[in-house]
């Protein structure tokens, strides 16, 4: 995303768990499954809950990053994975432009490659996700906020109260 984004679609811990284990509900009947690939640093916390749900031990990383804040950036692919993925999953927090998943399709053209949630523009490059939102809304996941004050409405529209 290269402008501000429109809006905000904050997970909860909760919520992840939530949409997480309904990603690994729909992934149960597409394996079974080598093991884990978690597309770092996003993918690590989804890649857990589902490993913790297909019963799978065995996870390893790759490691791609593209975004400083909500900007998009030049990719810099931190750790490969060998061989084509084949018998493997692999599992990112979410595809946006779709460029991190063109990437990994590239890398490991035979993996099964799954996101929590997808927007319109990168849907199309994942074999599963749970959740889509649009394009200009930017998904705040848990580690990357926390709860503050919020203004009454009555402050807000400049009216306190006697
Ligand atoms: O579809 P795209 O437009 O490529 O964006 C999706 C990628 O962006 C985020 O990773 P980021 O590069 O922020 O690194 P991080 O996982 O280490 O936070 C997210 O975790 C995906 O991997
Ligand atoms: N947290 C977060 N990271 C992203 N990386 C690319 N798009 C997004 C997004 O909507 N939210
Ligand atoms: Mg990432």
């Amino acid at each position: 995303m290269s402008d501000r984004p429109l809006r905000y679609f904050p997970v909860s811990w909760d919520q992840l768990h939530r949409d997480a284990k309904a990603l690994a509900w729909r992934l149960a009947e597409k394996g079974p499954f080598t093991g884990i690939v978690a597309v770092t640093r996003g993918g690590l916390v989804p890649a857990h809950i589902i490993a913790r749900e297909l019963d799978i031990r065995l996870i390893d990383t790759i490691g791609i990053s593209s975004y400083d804040d909500t900007q998009q950036r030049e990719m810099v692919v931190l750790k490969d994975k060998e061989g084509d993925g084949a018998g493997w999953l692999v599992i990112d927090d979410l595809v946006d432009t779709g460029k991190t998943g063109r990437v990994i399709r590239e890398k490991l053209p035979q993996a099964h490659f799954a996101t929590v949630y997808a927007k319109p523009s990168g849907r199309a490059v994942v074999d599963t996700f749970v959740t889509e939102v649009s394009q200009d809304t930017w998904i705040l996941f848990p580690w990357d906020s926390e709860p503050q004050y919020a203004q009454p409405i009555a402050a807000t529209r400049g009216r306190a109260a006697d």
